[in-house]
């Protein structure tokens, strides 16, 4: 798997397992991704897989066991990602670590609230992870939009969370196809060099 194919977009929206499971009944084979800004995140993987999670992305601050926490996401038959908040060096996430997961997310502001100012400054550890793991999915979350795309997708991030940028829209759907656009450009650019 490349991961030059693979271009995801994710609408942020926050909300439980109650809610997850009200969108999986009405929208069958809805891939949710569920970022956990959460302590112990061990705590809500049988929830969240209950509900219809696809994807359970836990914060690597917030625990001590990331690789039984992969295990345990797997055996629930979800994805696993791997989450660094602003401060988290990307060499925190061991070869390891990331090669038991399947996505690695650089926060490009601080977990808590959406509307925050994008973090540049954490942009170069996306293309840290892109050098060391080329096949892996590497989302960005955080401050996303029109004006912050491009740096995200030359340092090799290939999945997008964008909430403001698209619910503050007037025409959404012109937002996601242009960060839709602005990341496939770039992949096809990084496919030519190699
Ligand atoms: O939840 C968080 C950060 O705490 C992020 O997922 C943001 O909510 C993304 O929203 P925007 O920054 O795109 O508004």
């Amino acid at each position: 798997m490349s991961w030059m194919g693979i271009s995801h977009f994710v609408p942020n929206i926050t909300m439980g397992a109650p809610i997850l499971s009200c969108v999986s009944k009405g929208v069958p084979g809805i891939f949710m991704d569920c970022h956990m800004m959460v302590a112990h995140p061990e705590r809500w993987v049988n929830d969240i897989a209950d509900a219809g999670g696809s994807l359970y992305c836990f914060h690597l601050e917030a625990t001590s066991e990331p690789l039984l926490l992969i295990d345990a996401i797997h055996e629930r038959n979800m994805k696993a990602g791997v989450a660094i908040s602003p401060d988290t060096p990307s060499t925190a996430i061991t070869d390891e670590v990331a090669d038991a997961a399947d996505m690695l997310l650089v926060m490009t502001v601080y977990p808590g609230r959406g509307g925050q100012r994008f973090l540049d400054r954490c942009v170069p550890k996306v293309s840290e992870l892109r050098a060391r793991f080329p096949h892996k999915d590497i989302e960005v979350d955080g401050g996303v939009g029109p004006k912050t795309i491009g740096p995200c997708a030359d340092a090799g991030s290939n999945v997008i969370v964008a909430g403001t940028a698209i619910f503050g829209a007037e025409k959404p759907e012109e937002v996601i196809a242009l960060l839709k656009s602005t990341v496939e450009t770039a992949q096809a650019k990084a496919a030519g060099r190699s």
